[in-house]
């Protein structure tokens, strides 16, 4: 567009050349006409170009002279306005063209306001660039400079679509922005699973330097196959069903090779249309929050294993793999202490390397012993940093070094009490100390591996003294039963012999009796080592509780001979003499023996076997043994049918009593008599006591049948006072069993108002040995009976273990010398200094003494010599009938 005429542009040089010429008459018309021509052309051309520059400017441009008249103004200028082009010619006035703007919807205001705002910006003397927003939505920018001579050009460029472009710029660059902040996973995915947007934390951790070197990869650029198909497959999934993901657990391994556990949460994107376009997904690092799961678990999961009593080792490598599985390139290792206090044993270490854990097993513990051994010896922890560089591992590195183990932290683990347990320790491939984590996991360990170890260690006491005696530590019947049914598998597959000892300690009730019960004890102990010593370690010794050993034999020959070389050895060392504080005792035993196959081909049926064994050998007397016979367990038998004829005989009022007379050395008169049973057996006839109580002691038996012959005996002394005898008294003897029971008393009581007997008739003999097995309740029970009135003698005095000042205070009448010491008094001088002891004990005591069983003259003129008070004997009258005692006091007095 030329909006500028050639007319009016050749005007100003024609007037000029018209007064040039009126100067310059004598110049040549046609030269100048010809320079007239070219300097129009020239003009015209440049005016041309001009033109044509302007108008193909992108912006549109307007000059305006002072008075606000357009000069020039581009074709762009026209197009911006919607003005036609010819509408716009020079000489037009602004206020015009601002009209005009207005009427093509061009305008950003009001014409009055548009014309003060360019006056104002004219006026300013300076350049100045703004932006109108024209009422048809687009966006103008205008640069305006104004002329020193009050004219002004102005450039006029559409920025609509900048402006947009801009926008759309900004919003992406601050969302990039946001989400680059976000410590999570944040990435859009197209439908093919293609990566459209990411943060950083996805890119820095995909190991890509910018979040663009992401766009378009997917997840099989970034991890293994397998994990990439997961992924994808989960991903379609969502793409295609438009169902999202929410917070499912993912584990990914990362670009530094560090595996992570993330929350990740898909969901699916979608258009205008509703159709889905992609995905948008975050995934959250829970990896923290996982291993403190996984130690949570894994420590519940160890304290139940603790409370299960699994195996230590179990448990302690569990306990190592869990702190394993918290960290990075950090091996654990528990060493335990050894009982010897000085050495530590391998408790657990899973993944260090075997040959190096075999080499420090049993590694002493010092002051310069490793990492291990010194935190042991200092009771603290010891941190070594660099095990190729510190002191501590002088002795050790090469151990150490072909492992590339740098350095280890070891802590002491304690128990409850303080007592050193073990030692953890931490083992790193890098030269370093511990970090926070791994100090927190090191207390964790040792507190959690103390438990394990103290439970381990309470639980084997407790299974010892389950199995043991506490009193000797020797195995117990509980461990007897597993010993020996192992020793008769044995023998067995290799066609062996397996002996069984029971061993009973000969008159120990007596020596705990008398010398207290830990003169007792000491003796048990004693006899245990030396029984322990005469046997191999294969070999088991039992204690089954009281003075019963049982010794298992293990691996016999089938040569009875061997094994009574064996039984020898026993005998002498148990006999071997024993210092007990002052008293210098030698212990007896009486032992059973029975032997695998020959006796017994279960445990059950030799530990039977070699009891009854036993019991055979304590018949034969004290330090004796036997070996077991068939015809022990007949006996047995024998045993069980005479308690059932037992019971029938009490029933059906089998038993009767004989009386013995007891006779004034001095006077010959009869003052008492003892009452003995008999057993009127329908078969046998006449049985003896000896061939019953026994059975009936045994058996418990003795306590009705005791019962009875107190009855009968008040019963029969009334019946003679009553038939008019002269009264005396009727000695009743009282069994061990009998003496225990807790209402004999009562019992006493009841026999004596039964028959209506004066107390003061009635004498109650105890043996000395019954007396005792329990002093204290002994005394207090006779102390009873005295009180009743019930005359008390000691019974087989001589026998027994009682001690002189004992003996002072037992409330008795008697002594009764035992039978054995007057058999031979006539020509026994033992016997006769036991019997004279005896006698003279009694006078210093004030107690009476007499002497049973006396059959000679001889024994009776030693009694008299030595001032014996009483006796009872053949040599006066054997047991008889109730009848012959009255024939024998000169029958009743009608
Ligand atoms: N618990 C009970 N025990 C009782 C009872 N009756 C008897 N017995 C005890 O049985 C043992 C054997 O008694 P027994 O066969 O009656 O023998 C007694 C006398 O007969 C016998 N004795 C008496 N004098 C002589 C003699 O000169 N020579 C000789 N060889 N034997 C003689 O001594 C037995 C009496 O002993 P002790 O009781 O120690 O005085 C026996 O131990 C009885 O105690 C009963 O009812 N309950």
């Amino acid at each position: 567009m030329a909006t500028k005429s050639s007319r009016q542009v050749s005007e100003a040089p024609e007037s000029a050349n018209l007064a040039a010429l009126a100067k310059l008459a004598t110049a040549s018309y046609e030269t100048l006409e010809r320079d007239l021509r070219a300097t129009i052309a020239t003009l015209e051309g440049q005016a041309l170009r001009f033109e044509t520059a302007v108008d193909n400017i992108s912006q549109g441009i307007c000059f305006f002279d002072a008075d606000e008249r357009l000069i020039l103004c581009n074709r762009r200028y026209a197009e911006i306005y919607r003005i036609a082009p010819e509408q716009l010619r020079p000489g037009l006035m602004l206020a015009d063209i601002v009209e005009l703007r207005v009427a093509a919807g061009t305008s950003a205001m009001a014409a009055d306001g548009y014309l003060a705002l360019a006056r104002s910006v004219n006026s300013a003397n300076h350049s100045r660039v703004w932006s109108n927003e024209l009422t048809d939505g687009r966006t103008i920018q205008i640069c305006h400079q104004p002329m020193a001579d009050g004219s002004w050009v102005a450039t006029h460029e559409d920025i609509t679509e900048l402006i947009a472009n801009r926008q759309i710029v900004d919003e992406r660059i601050s969302l990039q922005t946001l989400i680059d902040w976000v410590p999570d996973y944040l990435w859009v995915k197209d439908t093919q699973s293609r990566f459209v947007v990411v943060n950083r934390a996805l890119a820095a951790d995909s190991g890509r330097e910018k979040t663009s070197d992401m766009i378009g990869l997917t997840d099989f650029d970034l991890h293994a196959p397998e994990l990439a198909r997961t992924f994808h497959a989960v991903e379609q999934n969502v793409l295609r069903s438009g169902r999202p993901m929410v917070d499912e657990e993912e584990f990914v391994v990362d670009a530094s090779g560090s595996g992570k556990w993330l929350s990740s949460t898909k969901v699916p994107l979608r258009n205008a249309q509703n159709e889905i376009f992609g995905l948008v997904g975050i995934a959250h690092d829970i990896t923290a929050r996982k291993q403190a799961d996984v130690l949570r678990d894994g420590q519940a999961q160890i304290l139940e294993m603790i409370a299960m009593s699994a195996p230590l080792e179990e448990v302690l490598t569990r306990l190592m793999r869990l702190v394993e599985s918290q960290l990075t390139g950090i091996f654990g290792s528990v060493l335990l202490l050894d009982k010897d206090g000085v050495h530590l044993r391998h408790g657990a270490a899973p993944n260090l390397a075997k040959d190096y854990t075999s080499a420090i097993d049993g590694v002493a513990i010092g002051p310069k012993t490793g990492s291990c051994g010194t935190a042991v010896y200092r009771r603290a922890p010891v941190i070594v940093t660099d095990i190729m560089q510190d002191p501590l591992w002088e002795d050790y590195r090469e151990l150490a070094s072909p492992y590339g183990y740098r350095s280890c932290w070891s802590t002491p683990i304690l128990s409850h009490q303080g007592a050193v347990l073990g030692v953890f320790a931490m083992y790193s491939m890098t030269v370093r100390g511990p970090v926070e984590a791994e100090t927190r996991l090191i207390d964790f360990t040792t507190r959690i591996a103390g438990i394990a170890i103290e439970r381990k260690l309470a639980e084997d006491q407790i299974h010892f003294m389950a199995n043991h005696d506490v009193l000797t530590g020797l195995p117990n019947r509980a461990l007897l039963e597993d010993r020996l049914s192992q020793a008769v598998l044995y023998a067995q597959r290799y066609d062996r012999w397996v002996t069984v000892l029971f061993i009973d300690l000969d008159n120990f009730k007596l020596v705990n009796d008398t010398l207290g019960h830990n003169a007792g004890d000491e003796l048990l102990k004693i006899v245990a080592g030396r029984m322990v010593e005469c046997v191999r370690a294969t070999d088991t010794v039992v204690r089954l509780g009281g003075d019963e050993f049982v010794i298992v034999l293990f691996d016999q020959p089938a040569n009875a001979d061997l094994i009574s070389e064996t039984l020898q050895k026993i005998r002498a060392a148990i006999a071997e003499p024993v210092h007990l504080g002052e008293h210098r005792l030698r212990a007896t035993a009486s032992i059973g023996i029975a032997n695998y196959p020959k006796d017994g081909t279960d445990p059950d049926m030799l530990l039977a076997n070699a009891d009854a064994a036993m019991y055979r050998a304590k018949e034969f007397g004290r330090d004796n043994f036997q070996f077991y016979a068939p015809e022990f367990n007949i006996r047995t038998q024998e045993k069980f049918v005479l308690q059932e004829e037992l019971r029938n005989g009490l029933a059906h009022s089998e038993f009767t009593l004989l009386y013995q007379p007891q006779v004034d050395l001095r006077s010959g008169r009869i003052f008492a008599v003892e009452a003995l049973i008999r057993w009127k057996h329908p078969m046998r006839g006449m049985v003896a006591p000896d061939a019953f109580i026994p059975t009936a002691e045994e058996t418990g038996l003795i306590v009705p049948i005791g019962d009875w012959v107190l009855h009968e005996a008040c019963r029969q002394n009334k019946e003679w006072q009553d038939a008019g005898l002269p009264p005396m008294t009727v000695c009743v003897n009282v069994s061990a069993r009998q003496f225990r029971e807790k209402n004999l008393i009562g019992r006493v009581v009841d026999a004596l108002s039964a028959s209506g007997l004066e107390a003061r008739y009635l004498e109650v003999e105890v043996t000395e040995s019954l007396i005792m097995q329990d002093i204290d309740v002994a005394v207090a029970t006779m102390n009873a009976l005295q009180n009743l009135g019930v005359q008390i003698s000691i019974d087989d005095f001589g026998t027994g273990y009682s001690s002189l000042s004992a003996l002072k205070t037992f409330p008795v009448a008697r002594l009764k010398i035992d039978k054995s010491f007057i058999n031979d008094l006539a020509t026994d001088e033992n016997d006769q200094a036991v019997a004279s002891a005896v006698i003279s004990l009694g006078q210093k005591l004030n107690l009476r003494v007499i002497a049973e069983g006396v059959e000679t003259d001889d024994q009776v003129a030693f009694l008299r010599e030595n001032n014996c008070d009483e006796m009872q004997g053949y040599h006066f009258s054997k047991p008889i009938s109730a009848q012959d005692i009255e024939k024998l006091l000169g029958g009743p007095k009608d």
